[in-house]
């Protein structure tokens, strides 16, 4: 379905930072509030399933502009789905997260996209592949490669994280604000004029990314 209200727009005022929604979206257990409370807090520690959804807001500061991100962490397990799939309406951004020792998570992530599929036009959503827990190597179900290769088939941003050892974490939310300050059209050398609203959806498909790293 295609967007109809809460269009992903980047409202802003001079001196204002753009404001953009990104949502979380993956398996239970694969990481998804670990690497939410690692980029908000600088923190991990076991955290319980995440009921629902959560809520964090940060502003980051990129140079000559600013951007102020809502993350909104949903919940993994099954009974929570339905709840989940009103969360990602209106976004402008979204996670997908898989957990690099579960096969089944790297196949729900892609089942995720094909939900966002129907829900956002092409590019319309800036969408990054995550996956988490690198530190468990020894154990790994879903090679790099693999990852790599399906996000270049989809046109996705890839990269691999662990929330905790803190490897990339912010590296991915701060490639996906980057993305989404180029696609509202801001060069890094002025900032909106008063009242401008600049639709983040004008924009083509994502461009693949070189920022893969082990
Ligand atoms: N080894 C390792 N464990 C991790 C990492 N990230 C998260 N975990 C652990 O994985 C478990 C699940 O983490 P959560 O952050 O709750 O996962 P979630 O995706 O938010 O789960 P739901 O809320 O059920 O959707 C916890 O025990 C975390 O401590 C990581 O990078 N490495």
């Amino acid at each position: 379905m295609a967007q109809a209200a809460g269009l992903p727009q980047a409202s802003t005022a001079s001196g204002q930072p753009y404001v953009s929604k990104l949502v979380l979206l993956g398996s239970s257990s694969v990481g998804k509030t670990s690497l939410a409370l690692r980029y908000m807090k600088q923190d991990f520690s076991n955290v319980l399933p995440t009921v629902g959804c959560a809520f964090f807001t940060k502003v980051l500061d990129l140079g000559s502009s600013s951007l102020k991100l809502e993350i909104w962490d949903t919940a993994g397990q099954e009974k929570y789905q339905s709840v989940c799939h009103l969360y990602f309406r209106g976004a402008n951004a979204a996670l997908l997260v898989y957990d690099i020792t579960r096969k089944d998570s790297f196949h729900k992530a892609q089942q995720w996209l094909e939900d966002l599929e129907k829900e956002f036009q092409p590019g319309e959503v800036v969408v990054m592949l995550v996956g988490n827990k690198t530190d468990l190597g020894e154990e790994r179900e879903v090679t790099f490669q693999e990852g790599k290769e399906f996000a270049e088939s989809k046109s996705l941003l890839f990269m691999e994280t662990s929330a905790k050892l803190n490897y990339q974490v912010s590296e991915i939310f701060n490639t996906v604000a980057q993305e989404l300050l180029q696609r509202a059209g801001d060069t890094g050398s002025s900032r909106p004029q008063e009242g401008e609203a600049v639709a983040l959806n004008q924009e083509p498909p994502i461009r693949q990314r070189q920022c893969c790293a082990r």
